[in-house]
């Protein structure tokens, strides 16, 4: 695991021992199992790609480790608002407050302003984060690969799903992939972003797709930046993009989306 993963995971480790010291898991889970409120993640992906568009979920994200802030003028409800106009398929929204300066309340925000399914974006390794995305609103996880072992990333999927919620697995080498191809879902990112060194290059999709089972959806993430790196991954066969920084330094992020990938 890199430096960065290393430090974000200790931390999670941290927040989840104090987050049990106010509310169980069992609360958790009561109330995520009360809601009937889940909306198709994967569905919303592959409807937009069956029409003929993009597959893009569209990153509510303040600020990041290899950046620093992105956004001043940062109102989740507002940007969301936008993205579901200008047409995004599904929303991201970073709920880490230590390293991206998110929050739970983002996410709720967020969702209550659009119909849009949202991710959790967050560094997921224990099932307590998996309830307690559920009964904030999350329609989708993210597993990140490097974050996980075998097992625990399976009992993830495994709550994730026994709760109608989506999950978007992260990889970003040909080990990783392995790995995330043993798991049930269908949604595979390849994250351009090496976290050791914070290198982008999209190239990493692209050595990594023919290697991806045509039964599964890849998303592409990270380093989307212009309407070339859009181009490119399309004419690769990729049709779903997860981007954050391009639309999170723009004046309107949905504008910006509606520009990028027209
Ligand atoms: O972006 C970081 O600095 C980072 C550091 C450690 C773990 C994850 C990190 N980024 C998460 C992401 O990969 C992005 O939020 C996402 O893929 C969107 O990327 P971008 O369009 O480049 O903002």
């Amino acid at each position: 695991m890199s430096d960065i993963l290393q430090k974000i995971v200790a931390v999670k480790r941290e927040e989840i021992a104090a987050g049990r010291a106010v509310r169980s898991f069992e609360s958790w889970r009561a109330e995520a199992e009360a809601r009937r409120d889940v909306r198709g993640f994967v569905a919303a992906l592959r409807a937009k790609i069956a029409a003929g568009g993009a597959g893009v979920i569209a990153e509510v994200k303040k600020a990041s480790p290899s950046k620093g802030v992105l956004r001043e003028h940062f109102v989740p409800a507002e940007i969301a608002a936008s993205y579901a106009e200008h047409g995004a398929a599904c929303l991201s929204v970073l709920t880490d407050e230590r390293f991206f300066q998110g929050a739970a309340a983002y996410l709720q925000q967020a969702r209550e302003a659009c119909a849009l399914p949202v991710l959790r974006k967050d560094f997921m390794v224990d099932a307590y984060q998996v309830v307690e995305a559920r009964a904030l609103g999350a329609d989708c996880i993210l597993l990140i690969a490097a974050c996980l072992d075998d097992a625990l990333m399976a009992d993830l999927e495994a709550t994730a799903l026994a709760l109608g919620m989506d999950v978007l697995v992260e990889v970003h080498d040909g080990a990783e992939l392995d790995r995330a191809l043993r798991l049930q879902t269908p949604l595979v990112g390849i994250n351009n972003r090496n976290l050791r060194t914070f290198d982008v290059t999209l190239q990493t999709t692209l050595d990594l797709l023919p290697r991806v089972p045509a039964d599964r959806l890849l998303v592409t993430e990270s380093g989307i930046l212009g309407r070339d790196d859009v181009r490119r991954m399309r004419d690769a066969g990729v049709h779903a993009f997860l981007v954050g920084e391009a639309f999170m330094r723009a004046p309107d992020p949905g504008a910006a989306l509606a520009d990028l990938f027209a």
